[in-house]
């Protein structure tokens, strides 16, 4: 039989007032006794009316710790001097560490201290609340964490040391810690070296780049002890079991934001602490028979291959590299040509036209066997960009994304579409990005909800032989000596696969519904925060 937690009912001293604080298994709730209702000593089991509330979700209490008192530090860290009186009758006290929820999905850890009557009853809070944290079995206990010194505005040591390891030292996770020497350095080291069973997760602090080199470590390890090969297209690929933890210090950290709502490393540290978790589609990109690499976020070619090959030789400027090179790609405006074939979703119910926003406690539709029977579909022309975004792809550039409506755990990809058109209305469309306004309701952009897809382009309808770096280069050089006054566009842009350039224009896509698990649970709805925030609420 499961052992029903202990419940805890005590009136215990708080700042200068005495509250009726109460744990029942679920949540820890303290309530200020008017003055004229105060109990001295002992529990009370009757409502009382009026005073100030605050209710935290067990699963949202860090730490519990006895605190030596003689006076006390207060809940910002400021030392306080207690009243005497009280002092003498409530000696015994001990700190709760907790979740608090601030502006724009931001969480804080925030303390609060109980001064108990005696020792004894003392014992007993510590002890249950310990009790009840420990059959919280989804928390991590030890992590593995790998540290990209270089990413973005090279912040990650520091915002590890500073900013994580004392939460994570509270919360009694412990880790062991890499500091990257070079690229591949983390996805080498999962893929091959790492002792996996020691950890109940790994964490990353870096952006996309990083995030993807764990992805594609814990990916490929977990298909090589099941034996399973990653070169097959078809190939049903196994779940990773380790939870991955993002600790943003990126120049874009959009699967960060797309899966807590806003890039804030102290809020991430809590995410993995109280050891949510998010499952995560992950797209495989095939060519000709060959892995090339996993997708998590975007796949773009055209405009969003031709910024981030611009910006790759800009990496000094830092995460500014995006908007100039981002400035320049549009002055350019260079359209590719090339045939994109795709299987549409058809067992789903959302399209990426709804308003609907995945959200906290979204239950993403698992891959249903009996898809309708709607063949392949065709589209031919001319593109500015080709993107698939597998999640939204939210970012502090764009907080909607380049899809809003995207799932993350759907087992689909978002597939948009923008034609050749006037700079004028590729603005207009970008613009949107920034807004809420629709960016798919434009006559040169079409967006269909796939399972797969594949992308041939033009000038290369044989594309195995081909080598982008090579032979897209010298042809682009050939075209333009032939045209030397001409706009015309090179032959080929580049994949930008969630930050890095893919070899080949020719690929084939297929989404692997959830295959990765995050310690994140999704953007919160708003409303909540508004709720928990305001410190008169109801219990
Ligand atoms: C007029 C303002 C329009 C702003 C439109 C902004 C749309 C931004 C959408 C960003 C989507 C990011 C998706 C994430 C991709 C990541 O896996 C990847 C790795 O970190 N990041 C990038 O590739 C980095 C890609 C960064 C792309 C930045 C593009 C900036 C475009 C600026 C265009 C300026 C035109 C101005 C004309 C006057
Ligand atoms: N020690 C290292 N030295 C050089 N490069 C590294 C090292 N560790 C990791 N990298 C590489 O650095 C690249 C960029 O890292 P990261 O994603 O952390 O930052 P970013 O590119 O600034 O951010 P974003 O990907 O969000 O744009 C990654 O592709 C990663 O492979
Ligand atoms: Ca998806």
């Amino acid at each position: 039989m499961e052992k029903q937690p202990r419940l805890l009912a005590s009136q215990l001293f708080l700042k200068n007032s005495v509250f009726e604080v109460l744990l029942n298994g679920v949540l820890l709730t303290w309530k200020e006794i008017p003055a004229n209702k105060k109990v001295v000593s002992g529990s009370i089991h009757h409502p009382i009316k009026g005073g100030t509330s605050h209710s935290v979700s067990v699963s949202e209490i860090l730490a519990v710790r006895e605190l030596d008192v003689g006076g006390g530090t207060n809940d910002d860290g400021r030392w306080q001097k207690m009243p005497q009186k009280l002092t003498e009758a409530y000696p015994y006290a001990f700190t709760v560490s907790y979740v608090e929820r601030a502006r724009q999905h931001r969480w804080r850890c925030s303390d609060v201290t109980f001064h108990c009557s005696d020792g004894v009853l003392r014992q007993q809070w510590i002890q249950t609340i310990r009790e009840q944290l420990t059959a919280l079995t989804s928390r991590p206990k030890h992590l593995l964490v790998y540290i990209n010194p270089y990413g973005g505005k090279q912040q990650g040591e520091c915002i590890y040391e500073q900013k994580v390891a004392p939460l994570f030292a509270c919360a009694s996770i412990s880790t062991d810690v890499i500091v990257t020497e070079h690229a591949n350095h983390a996805r080498d080291h999962l893929k091959t070296e790492a002792e996996l069973k020691k950890y109940d997760g790994v964490v990353c602090v870096g952006g996309d780049g990083m995030f993807s080199e764990i992805v594609h470590g814990l990916v490929s390890r977990t298909q090589r002890d099941n034996g399973v090969d990653q070169n097959s297209p078809e190939e049903k690929l196994v779940p990773c079991s380790l939870r991955i933890g993002i600790i943003p210090a990126g120049s874009t950290d959009c699967i960060c934001y797309a899966t807590v709502g806003i890039n804030d490393p102290v809020t991430s540290a809590l995410h993995v602490i109280v050891g949510d978790s998010q499952p995560m589609d992950v797209c495989s990109v095939h060519h000709n028979n060959t892995f090339l690499r996993y997708s998590i976020s975007l796949l773009g070619y055209g405009f969003y291959g031709d910024v981030l090959a611009d910006s790759e030789r800009k990496r000094w400027m830092g995460p500014a590299r995006y908007d100039f090179s981002g400035f320049k790609t549009f002055l350019t405006h260079h359209h590719y040509e090339g045939a994109v074939s795709f299987l549409p979703a058809t067992d789903i119910l959302g399209t990426p036209r709804d308003k609907t926003r995945c959200r906290a406690g979204y239950v993403g539709t698992v891959s249903l066997p009996e898809q309708y029977e709607v063949g392949w579909g065709v589209v031919r022309g001319k593109f500015l960009a080709i993107n698939a975004a597998s999640m939204s792809c939210a970012c502090p550039r764009s907080p909607m994304g380049l899809s809003p409506a995207a799932h993350l755990a759907d087992g689909t990809t978002d597939l948009i579409l923008v034609r050749k058109c006037s700079r004028f209305n590729f603005l207009r469309h970008l613009l949107r990005h920034t807004s809420k306004d629709d960016q798919f309701d434009m006559t040169f952009v079409e967006v269909h909800r796939v399972r797969r897809f594949r992308f041939t382009p033009r000038h290369c309808q044989n594309d195995s032989e081909l080598d982008l770096r090579e032979n897209g280069k010298q042809l682009f050089s050939q075209i333009c000596r032939d045209h030397p006054a001409c706009s015309c566009s090179p032959a080929y842009s580049s994949w930008n696969c969630d930050g890095e350039i893919l070899p080949h224009a020719a690929i084939e896509v297929g989404v692997h519904c959830q295959l990765i698990k995050l310690f994140a649970r999704g953007i919160e709805e708003q409303p909540l925060f508004e709720d928990l925030a305001n410190p008169q609420c109801a219990l």
